[in-house]
């Protein structure tokens, strides 16, 4: 390797100081390991949780290999102000995934999180934000190789495209999602670091970094509000376990390790889930008007009093008549808190209302006998007989067992069909035994807040939320009623039958209605033939949505092939396996990951081709490695994932998995965005009309 000067070339000097970086994070995780606990805790418990502490910070210490410790550098023109800075002096900042100092404590990296780091994502020739130099770092492996300059103070250079952020999202991508963080566009970054206290909503088509900007927000949140964060909690909401799984690495590399993952059904998960609904059943069970059917159903429990209670004190009888019980039961009703806590109340109030009279005879009682009033057998007897413990899953269970219960509750909320779609033919004996389904343990769990409250989170970030249910939002919003929401979804991409129509009416259900809503039309992943050919679909499945405005040139991206052997009329089944596979293998001739998407039910025959061809396959969620690079993905799982090539069989047969035409072309349309460098459409049965 030729020498380089370091004082005058200066990608030598940026080296230097990438080496010189290195060494002093070595040295601090290397302080952090060093750190002898024994004397400053008291405890063993303080122990542990300082070790574990510790380990964690040892962990987000570790220099990745293939994590370039800084991407980009800023010179500001003037020294910015102490608020700015948080403690980095100076004009010249090298921007990071993580904060690094040296030994006098200067600081070598600064975190992209940091408000000193901002312009390195939102300046512009327009708006410099005092910015001389902005300089964007090449790595090859872990080296760096090249730098890119902006002169952002300097109105004779021209502003142009950046080379290196082009490169970063053409890279070939293997693995699980990887963070942005060196090229958040100024669009995204200002949904990243928008405030704790509001709500967002991003509409967005496939590939416009809904999921990468909702990643790096909770980064950003952690960040910026750590101690309130780290008390109440973080969660990131997936549709699915393999969904889930591919995006599971980027917080980690971001250095945040504590955040939850989880779908809508692992936090409803009050009871096993063993049954489906048919889609008239989940549609009903799904709308919100189930919230006010079981509110009046839990309340029913309730019983008006019709007996006096009578509490014997040592010689003294104290008589509450059943008409001021009534009173103490009507107020906590109207008072509307829930259930349960009006029940733990009531004792108390009841055990109030025999002091007053103690009083009112003479007598001085304290706070220790109204506790033993509360307790009072005939005290508690009354209680049980007013207002009895609920379970919510018995609750439900009885719901959509008894119609009789049920309508007594559901009259004028739903009507004698809509009852009907919901009743089980065969009623459930018990709780244990019933064939719950997704949708039930929704219920059960919209039943179990009214009887406690949820305990909520201080943000939750929710991905591919046009396809949840009304009551499914409400699920989700009782998780952050006390903080704040980031709701990402694309309405072209909803596949459930209660697929979210409007943004507006979902976040009523989530509890947010003042979330502002973004929409984010620049797309990092699709080429952009291949948009432009999965968006003539837009006008049937989202007429007024935008059409994403792709980065991404790659011509020669989309081919459509008819499988069919030479000189034969009309295409076979074999024949369609048979050009699947000659897709396939031809793209694994390229660098990177390849889907083979297709319709539910051609898997079994597809996964048997492939077998037969002696080609090795993956399940989505599975990590793809430099042998095994092929994904066998059914079109009902496509969401939210991408590929670099993608072949997608038969758009027929993915329409047609769907019980209708609208559902069937947008999951079509997801099929169709997951490519990042090349599709290829495979089909032996003609073409919808609006790709034909
Ligand atoms: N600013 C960016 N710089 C580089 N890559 C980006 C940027 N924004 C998004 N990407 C990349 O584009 C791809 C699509 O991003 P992402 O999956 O977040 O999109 P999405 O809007 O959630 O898509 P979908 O609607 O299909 O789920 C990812 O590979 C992501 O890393």
């Amino acid at each position: 390797m030729q020498a380089h000067d370091q004082t005058t070339d200066p990608l030598a000097r940026e080296r230097g100081h990438l080496a010189a970086s290195r060494s002093a994070l070595r040295a601090m995780r290397a302080d952090a390991e060093a750190l002898d606990i024994r004397d400053v805790t008291a405890n063993w418990v303080n122990a542990a949780v300082l070790e574990r502490q510790i380990g964690e910070r040892v962990k987000s210490l570790a220099d990745l290999a293939h994590t370039p410790l800084f991407f980009g550098r800023l010179d500001y023109l003037h020294a910015p102000g102490a608020d700015q800075a948080e403690g980095a002096g100076g004009e010249q900042f090298y921007i990071g995934r993580r904060h690094v100092h040296d030994a006098d404590g200067d600081p070598m990296v600064i975190d992209w999180r940091a408000p000193v780091s901002q312009p390195f994502y939102r300046a512009s020739k327009k708006d410099p934000m005092d910015i001389a130099l902005r300089r964007r770092f090449g790595y090859t492996g872990g080296d760096l190789t090249a730098y890119e300059d902006e002169h952002l103070s300097d109105p004779a250079e021209d502003e142009r495209a950046s080379k290196l952020l082009q490169r970063e999202i053409e890279r070939p991508r293997v693995g699980p999602m990887r963070d942005i963080v060196a090229t958040i566009q100024p669009e995204q970054d200002e949904i990243v670091r928008g405030g704790l206290s509001g709500s967002v909503c991003v509409q967005g088509g496939p590939g416009t970094g809904k999921t990468a900007v909702g990643l790096h927000r909770v980064a950003y949140l952690l960040y910026a509000h750590r101690e309130r964060l780290a008390r109440t909690g973080t969660l990131v909401i997936g549709p699915n376990a393999s969904f889930l799984h591919y995006i599971e690495q980027v917080l980690p590399a971001l250095g945040e390790l504590e955040v939850k993952q989880a779908t809508v059904d692992d936090l409803v998960a009050h009871v096993e889930v063993r049954g489906t609904d048919d889609s008239a059943a989940a549609l009903v069970k799904g709308d919100a008007r189930m919230a006010r059917v079981l509110r009046a159903a839990v309340r029913s429990h309730v019983t008006l009093p019709a007996e006096p209670v009578v509490v014997v004190r040592g010689s003294r009888r104290w008589r509450i008549p059943a008409y001021e019980l009534e009173e103490i039961v009507s107020e906590l009703l109207a008072r509307d808190i829930r259930y349960g806590a009006a029940r733990d109340a009531l004792p108390q109030r009841i055990a109030h209302a025999v002091l007053v009279r103690m009083e009112q005879a003479g007598e001085a009682p304290d706070d220790r006998v109204q506790d033993a009033v509360a307790r009072n057998a005939a005290v508690k007897a009354a209680v049980k007989a007013i207002w009895p413990p609920v379970d919510p899953a018995k609750l439900v269970l009885r719901l959509l067992s008894d119609a009789e219960f049920l309508a007594a509750h559901a009259e004028g909320v739903l009507s004698e069909d809509e009852q009907k779609a919901i009743l089980w033919t065969k009623p459930a004996r018990s709780v244990k035994s019933a064939k719950w389904s997704a949708a039930d343990a929704v219920l059960i769990d919209e039943a179990t807040d009214l009887v406690s409250r949820t305990h909520s989170l201080g943000h939750v970030v929710l991905d591919e939320a046009q396809d949840l249910s009304p009551m499914q939002y409400r699920a989700v919003g009782r998780r952050c009623t006390t903080g704040s929401a980031t709701v990402l979804g694309d309405l072209a991409q909803g596949t459930t039958p209660w697929a979210t129509r409007s943004w507006a009416e979902a976040l009523g259900h989530l509890g947010k209605a003042d979330a502002v809503v973004e929409e984010l039309t620049a797309g990092f992943r699709v080429p952009r033939e291949v948009i432009a050919y999965a968006s003539r679909l837009l006008p049937d499945i989202a007429p007024g949505l935008t059409e994403v405005a792709s980065v991404r040139e790659s011509p020669g991206s989309l081919a459509v092939r008819r499988a069919t052997k030479r000189g034969a009329p009309a295409p076979d089944a074999a024949d369609l396996d048979a050009a699947c596979l000659e897709a396939c293998a031809e793209s694994l001739r390229q660098e990177g990951s390849i889907g083979l998407i297709a319709a539910d039910a051609r898997i079994p025959a597809l996964a048997k081709a492939l077998t037969a061809a002696g080609i090795t396959y993956l399940s989505p969620g599975e990590e793809t490695t430099p042998d095994t690079r092929l994904t066998l993905v059914p079109a009902s799982l496509a969401k939210g994932l991408e590929y670099d090539y993608v072949v997608l069989d038969e758009p027929a047969a993915v329409v047609d998995g769907e019980p209708d035409e609208r559902t069937g072309l947008r999951r079509l349309y997801v099929a169709l965005t997951r490519a990042v460098s090349g599709l290829i459409v495979v089909h032996s049965a003609p073409l919808p009309p609006q790709l034909a």
